[in-house]
């Protein structure tokens, strides 16, 4: 069955039939390294390990890496993950490592879901992803196949990581498989997404490499594999996905300006057009975090000639979210004779969306931001995260809940809508009256007609 000079079996120009490479996948033949092990890294290669028996997860974290290897998930809020690592490591299915050329040397099938973010002008930054394709360099042989998750500007693929690999190796291109294979998932979902809640897509950068693409995912995704064209295809259809989502939040945070001069909800409008198939519109808000949507217009406006003036002008309307946000709570207590200069502002929730402990591009800074600047004395609380720093550099004093709860405030702004926010008695938190509201996520409507309280909710009357 092997093509290669290595006791462990390849799949890539395989001449062993379909079944024997199916068989040699979930038997624990074909041994699988997995290149990133955080939120998105350790589910894939926790649910890798249990279909095929045989990972090393690679991480550059050794606190990442020790934790693995001592059976502990460090991802909060992944339904069913600590069970999972604690069972693939337990059994020996899954091992970890910071020492990646280790890790290649080992590997037949190598899978990349590392951060792929954009530097201080939004270009893309692949420089994380080219340092671990190195790594695999190192170690590559015929009939290895490489699938990259990690979200990445069109042609990368083509362009960037092929041609890396057959350099670094010295292998012929048509050696060895590199296929994109988008990680279609959300945090908080990550082992129900991965094993299908959705199709997975699957590109190739030969054909070759899409049909062992597409025989490994078979074996991991429950619902269905899309073969693609090729490898562009894929990594296109992945930032598709993404700026269809930008440019509709976009949309939906102008719309809720055009309700609040026309008086009425925008959400009760919208769920009443989404009651037809051809309307799909997202939801207005505070603003729009994380690193997959803020990121992925910028693959592919900083990349390409055509034209992306909805896609920069998208990301421009996203972006005036946060200070729209405070501005409704400064005009709130400047309309109710309160000095912004030296008023008390709560801001509740700091994570770029609930339940999910990520602060990349969290409109809670810009939130903070454009209060302090008008002189308020910001008070910040979100149990969901530790770090504290982004918001502290920003002027504002991070609390626990308990310790936010001792307090008064003219204003309370909620940003994102924790859990933990839910029994919370806001208008108990009222300096005096009235206490001014502002709801960024549609979390607070009940305040609206509460005695004492001025509401402003994004979406519902603002
Ligand atoms: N988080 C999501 O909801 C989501 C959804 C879909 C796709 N994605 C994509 O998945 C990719 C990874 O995202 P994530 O949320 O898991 O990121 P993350 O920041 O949670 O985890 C990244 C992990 O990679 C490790 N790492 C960094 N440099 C490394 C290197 N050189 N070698 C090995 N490991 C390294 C880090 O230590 C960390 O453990 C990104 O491209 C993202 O766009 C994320
Ligand atoms: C379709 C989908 O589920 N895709 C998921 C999504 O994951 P995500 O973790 O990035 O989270 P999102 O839900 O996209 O939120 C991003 C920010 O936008 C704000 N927001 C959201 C919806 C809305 O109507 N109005 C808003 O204002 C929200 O508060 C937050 O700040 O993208 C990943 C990469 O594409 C996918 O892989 C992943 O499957």
């Amino acid at each position: 069955m092997s093509n290669t000079t290595r006791s462990a079996p390849a799949l890539y120009g395989s001449e062993a039939s379909t079944d024997e490479q199916r068989t040699a996948l979930t038997s624990g033949e074909i041994p699988v390294a997995v290149y990133g092990l955080g939120k998105m890294g350790l589910p894939l290669a926790s649910v890798y390990a249990d279909v095929t028996g045989n990972v090393t997860g690679m991480d550059v974290d050794p606190a990442v890496v020790e934790g693995v290897n001592a059976g502990e998930n460090h991802i909060v809020g992944e339904p069913g993950l600590s069970e999972l690592v604690s069972e693939v490591v337990e059994r020996g299915a899954l091992s970890a490592t910071t020492d990646g050329p280790a890790a290649a040397e080992a590997a037949r099938i190598h899978v990349v879901i590392v951060p792929t973010l954009v530097d201080e002008n939004s270009k893309p930054d692949l420089s994380v992803v080219e340092s671990v394709m190195e790594q695999i360099a190192s170690g590559l042989e015929a009939g290895d196949q490489v699938i990259l998750e990690s979200t990445v500007p069109p042609r990368t693929c083509r362009d960037v990581v092929a041609p890396l690999l057959a350099e670094e190796s010295g292998l012929d291109r048509e050696k060895f498989g590199v296929a994109f294979c988008p990680e279609r998932t959300a945090s908080g979902r990550a082992i129900e997404d991965i094993h299908g809640a959705y199709p997975k897509i699957v590109g190739g950068i030969d054909d070759e490499s899409t049909r062992v693409a597409e025989l490994i995912y078979g074996e991991i995704n429950s619902q269905e594999i899309i073969p693609v064209s090729d490898a562009t295809t894929a990594e296109a259809v992945k930032v598709f996905e993404g700026v269809y989502r930008d440019v509709n939040i976009a949309l939906a945070n102008e719309l809720t300006k055009h309700a609040e001069e026309l008086e009425i909800s925008v959400l009760e409008a919208i769920q009443a057009a989404n009651t037809q198939p051809f309307c799909d519109l997202h939801i207005p808000g505070a603003g729009v975090g994380g690193h997959c949507i803020p990121y992925y217009p910028h693959f592919l406006i900083q990349m390409f000639e055509a034209d992306s003036r909805l896609m920069e002008l998208s990301r421009e309307i996203n972006d005036t979210m946060p200070t729209y946000t405070a501005e409704l709570a400064l005009s709130g207590l400047t309309k109710h004779g309160k000095e912004t200069e030296g008023s008390d502002v709560l801001v509740l929730g700091l994570t770029y969306r609930a339940g999910v402990d990520e602060l990349r591009a969290t409109p809670a800074v810009g939130v903070i931001e454009r209060l302090t600047s008008a002189g308020a004395n910001v008070t910040a609380v979100d149990p969901i995260t530790d770090t504290h720093e982004p918001f502290e550099d920003v002027g504002a004093a991070v609390v626990s809940l308990d310790d936010a709860r001792q307090r008064s405030y003219d204003a309370v702004v909620l940003v994102t809508a924790q859990e933990a926010f839910e029994d919370l008695e806001i208008p108990a938190l009222a300096a005096d009256d009235p206490l001014v509201v502002v709801d960024g996520r549609q979390a607070l409507s009940e305040l609206q007609n509460e005695h004492g309280i001025y509401y402003r909710g994004i979406g519902i009357n603002a």
